[in-house]
């Protein structure tokens, strides 16, 4: 992919002092109170600004602290958490949420059941609505806040999406959540191409014990930037000097810059190298993989705090105290591949017999590692999966089941709806699709809600009208990191040990010696990877998991990367069954033009978001998009068309792309059922 530089990353300062500490677990879903102007969320009790707080809280899953990590020495826990957490400390607050489920007329239809040990969530669920910030339609204004505290006065808004186009009516019809303005600098364009060099350490590597280095541009046209916010998150001191500002710059033989906080750097000088994948691509040029050679300086470390690089990410996209309060990641939680939300393991009944469960026997699992090598990090992920049964509405029972992203990210809901780990971005999304003319083609958003001290969006289970459903999973777009994660990877260079392992167990000689030495990767470079490696790059898209109705489930799709290997794993899906596939085609025909009118499409970077395609023997088929972690807005005027190949600074996607050849590939498939 054609490499040109953005410089859309930040960084927040971290404030000392800042408290990590949560209060006791409450056991309920309850009102988040909010003070505007409020500043650090970690002063609340009823947040849960760390990351492993929150795994120690939900105690399923944590990051994979392989022995390498855990002895990298960055930093004792204590300290990091307290780094992550005044890290978040200095992102955006959510200015105000009131509401309970009951306003919204989401009470539940009858015979509601609580599942053992969820009752106490179940009463006090609290539907907590955000009262939009003034400015509500930052996307429309192209995002422009940068580090600006968010608006305290909120618009009281409690209309439904809109009537027109909404095939699937919300259950609640609140209008819950927020929007943050967000400022973008699209002239901030780095070069492309670029060979960098990384050199020092910054200071926050002490505080989190991350890998940081900065970069060098060999050649550089790095323009002055200042409170740029990509994702909405902000300084929330407002303090301008806590806004990331890289220095105008084209000379390459400029003494490296420090990170973006101002801080200057030290240690050796590693070495970024951007290498080049023969595969064939549409992007324009000649996109390179990001391939990264560090040489890191000794005594150095890999980044123990891997999940700072995304929208969602605790720590990753400066300064919200949103992503304070609800870390998205476990750093190696999507190599999960098929998983169950962790808390529906925990608050329901165990679900004997799980058809998943039993097709994970050796004869029957589907889910064993891409390259066979029977890796142990892939083996323990398939006795991870299982189906999580809850009760819902109407007593009826079904299995749930999260076929990628990551673990632990979701709670089962009640009235057939979940929860998912809050994440701003994701938030102020839902937020606005809700009156999109792509609302019936996504999940129902009814706002954020609170259990155990840990935030959510609460949104509608689009597996919850189904019987025995068959699932699949398509991440959309021909590029699965922001640009801003780009940028920041250079600026900021961690290395990812997670990642490392990930790519060894697909195929052990993908890593470059450098990195072998390193024992880590930069995320844009692991995430390129896996773009090449499969049919991201080729086709726009890419199937990340599929189960069927007789609970085999696959998520062995890394290297489907052929239209011939897509289109059998289609078929395989829908079980030839032509019916399908017709509605399948139709509902796609229709997103896709849902999508070339929508507003928010138009004017948002949609990166990492998936096609959840759901059928059932009934006969019953349906496509949504879901996971807008990364989907950001653009500064006005910008506007994507999702067609055009990405070229670093143009921010596009490739999503159109994707759904032109999936649709393509479909039709292909179609007659061949016949
Ligand atoms: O699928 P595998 O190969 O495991 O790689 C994952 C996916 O790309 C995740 O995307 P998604 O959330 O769409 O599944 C991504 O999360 P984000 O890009 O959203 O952050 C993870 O980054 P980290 O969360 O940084 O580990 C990355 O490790
Ligand atoms: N609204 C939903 N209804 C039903 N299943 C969902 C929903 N959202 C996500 N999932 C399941 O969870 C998986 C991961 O979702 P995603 O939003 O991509 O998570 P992450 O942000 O962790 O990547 C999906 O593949 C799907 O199986």
């Amino acid at each position: 992919m054609g490499q040109t530089r953005s410089a859309l990353s930040h960084s927040a300062d971290i404030p000392s002092g800042a408290e990590c500490k949560t209060g006791e677990a409450a056991l309920q879903l309850r009102i988040c109170g909010f003070r505007n102007g409020e500043k650090c969320r970690s002063h609340q009790s009823n947040r849960n600004p760390m990351k492993n707080k929150v795994l120690s809280c939900l105690g399923r899953r944590k990051r994979d602290s392989s022995p390498t990590e855990a002895a990298s020495g960055c930093g004792n826990e204590a300290g990091d958490q307290a780094a992550r957490c005044e890290h978040r400390a200095g992102k955006l607050p959510r200015d105000a949420v009131v509401s309970a489920v009951e306003e919204h007329g989401a009470s539940p239809p009858g015979g509601f059941e609580s599942p053992s040990g969820l009752e106490n969530n179940v009463e006090a669920v609290q539907h907590v609505v955000n009262r939009e910030a003034a400015a509500g339609s930052s996307d429309e204004a192209g995002g422009g806040a940068g580090c600006e505290e968010p608006h305290s006065q909120r618009e009281d808004d409690a209309s439904g999406p809109p009537t027109t186009a909404m095939e699937d009516q919300p259950r609640g019809g609140s209008e819950p959540g927020r929007v943050v303005s967000e400022a973008l600098s699209p002239d901030t364009l780095l070069p492309a191409d670029a060979e960098g060099t990384f050199s020092g350490l910054s200071p926050d590597q002490a505080s989190d014990g991350g890998q940081t280095l900065t970069d060098v541009p060999a050649a550089g046209n790095v323009t002055k930037r200042g409170c740029s916010n990509v994702s909405g998150r902000a300084n929330a001191t407002g303090d301008p000097s806590k806004c990331c500002t890289v220095e105008s710059r084209t000379d390459s033989d400029q003494p490296p810059r420090g990170p973006p906080d101002g801080h200057g750097f030290q240690g050796l000088i590693p070495k970024l190298i951007i290498t080049r994948d023969p595969s064939p691509t549409r992007s324009e040029g000649t996109p390179p993989l990001l391939g990264v050679r560090s040489e890191l300086s000794s005594g150095s470390c890999l980044d123990p705090n891997p999940d700072d690089e995304s929208p969602c990410s605790d720590s990753g996209c400066g300064g919200s105290p949103a992503l304070m309060r609800s870390p998205r990641k476990l750093s190696n939680s999507s190599s999960i591949g098929l998983s169950s939300a962790s808390s529906f393991e925990e608050s329901e009944d165990d679900f004997t017999g799980s058809d998943i469960e039993s097709s994970l026997s050796p004869g029957r699992s589907m889910c064993s590692p891409d390259d066979g090598m029977g890796n142990k990090s892939w083996q323990k992920l398939k006795t991870m999966v299982h189906r999580s049964p809850f009760v819902v509405s109407f007593k009826k029972r079904y299995p749930w089941v999260q076929l990628a992203g990551h673990a632990g990210n979701f709670q089962a809901g009640e009235f057939g709806r979940l929860l998912k780990r809050y994440c701003e971005c994701e938030q102020q999304c839902l937020q606005k699709l809700m009156k999109d003319t792509l609302r019936p083609y996504v999940p129902g958003y009814y706002g954020i809600v609170q259990r155990e001290e840990q935030d959510y969006n609460l949104m509608d289970d689009l597996l919850a009208d189904f019987d025995s459903p068959s699932i699949m999973d398509c991440k959309m777009g021909s590029r699965t990191y922001l640009e801003e994660e780009l940028s920041k990877a250079r600026e900021r260079p961690r290395l990812r040990k997670d990642m490392y392992d990930k790519m060894v167990a697909v195929d052990p000689g993908a890593p470059t010696e450098q990195e072998r030495a390193q024992q880590g990767v930069l995320k844009p470079r692991y995430m390129q990877w896996r773009e090449t490696l499969s049919s991201t790059d080729t086709l726009g898209f890419r199937i990340e998991g599929i189960k069927k109705a007789d609970g085999t489930c696959n998520t062995n799709f890394k290297k489907t990367k052929l239209r011939e290997q897509v289109m059998q794993a289609l078929e395989d899906f829908v079980a030839g069954n032509t019916q399908i596939l017709k509605l399948y085609l139709q509902r796609l025909e229709e997103l896709r033009s849902a999508l070339e009118q929508s507003h928010l499409f138009r004017t948002h970077e949609v990166v990492g978001s998936s096609l959840l395609f759901v059928h059932d023997a009934s006969g019953k088929a349906k496509v949504w998009m879901i996971d807008f972690g990364k989907t950001v807005p653009l500064p006005a005027p910008q506007t994507l068309d999702h067609r055009t190949p990405w070229k670093e600074g143009n921010r596009e996607d490739g999503y159109l792309w994707g759904l032109d050849n999936l649709i393509e590939i479909f039709s292909t498939v179609l007659p061949q059922t016949l």
